[in-house]
């Protein structure tokens, strides 16, 4: 048996085992990522974040996630300011701004003075074949929110793919929002052929919101980046929110400033903090 080094980390509460893939072995076809994940009697996380080398010259790491369900996703924004801490603090880099390649696209880190990172997370996408959602009919495809039907209810959300798909839905009041069951009925409806990371979205200003996430593989969590980045986008989309100033989110673990202007290819841009909490390491192999 060898021991695997491992960095817990959060951003805002979403927490993470960070493992350099780059100087250590490991395999994640057979490693146990959904005992580790477990709260009680593994780790406990949200998400492992792998450190790779990149596979092509253009970018500086490859950077690959795990949900806690095992399953391996496209993109996690809390996740992509804890990376660009740890390779940083690791000595893996000494670039304060780092291009990534992910599953779901290259987005580039970069770590602030002040010790936030912010990160061009890309650009939002919108067509069903693009989140994946399977409309009804013509109409309903070219439309950016959608009726779903679950159970005897029928809701509108509201479909952005930000490297990996989200429907953000607007609600009166996030602490009475069904968010655990309508969560889990969404992310698992038959019209999000990939699951769905869900969103339940309080509007409190043109610049402000409250936002609660039930993710994909995962349930509710403390802080989701794409998340916010969204619902941002849908906001603004729907003209909810303006897009001058960069919108609050305030999520259960703390504070994202998120940065969209409606324009066709315009980047999406995330600031917030990072925390390292532990270094550990686990019997492996
Ligand atoms: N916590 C994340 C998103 C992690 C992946 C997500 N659960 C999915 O399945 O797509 C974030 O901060 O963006």
């Amino acid at each position: 048996m060898t021991k695997l080094k491992f960095t817990k980390m959060h951003g805002l509460g979403n927490d993470f085992m960070v493992i350099d893939g780059i100087n250590q072995k490991f395999d994640s076809t057979t490693a146990p990522i959904a005992a580790w994940a477990q709260r009680h009697t593994g780790v406990g996380f949200d998400q492992l974040l792998l450190i790779e080398a990149p596979q092509t010259a253009k970018a500086d790491f490859r950077y690959r996630i795990f949900n806690a369900d095992g399953s391996e996703v496209e993109q996690c924004g809390n996740g992509a300011r804890c990376f660009a801490r740890f390779v940083y603090d690791k000595g893996l880099t000494n670039k304060q701004q780092i291009v990534v390649e992910t599953a779901g696209g290259v987005i580039v880190p970069h770590l602030n003075d002040d010790g936030t990172v912010t990160v061009d997370m890309g650009v939002p996408l919108f067509a069903p074949e693009q989140i994946p959602f399977a409309a009804i009919d013509e109409d309903d495809a070219q439309r950016i929110s959608h009726q779903l039907v679950i159970g005897n209810d029928t809701v509108d959300v509201t479909c952005i793919n930000m490297g990996n798909p989200h429907a953000v839905m607007v609600v009166e009041d996030i602490d009475r929002a069904p968010v655990h069951r309508l969560g889990a009925a969404i992310e698992n409806h038959r019209q999000f052929p990939q699951r769905v990371n869900v969103g339940f979205m309080q509007i409190l200003s043109p610049y402000q919101i409250r936002l609660r996430v039930f993710e994909r593989g995962v349930g509710e969590t403390q802080a989701c980046g794409t998340g916010a980045c969204a619902a941002a986008v849908a906001g603004i989309s729907l003209g909810v929110l303006a897009d001058d100033k960069p919108v609050q989110v305030s999520l259960p673990g703390g504070l994202l400033s998120i940065s969209w202007q409606q324009q066709p290819d315009a980047h999406v841009w995330m600031t917030g903090p990072v925390q390292t909490v532990f270094e550990g390491e686990i019997d492996y192999l």
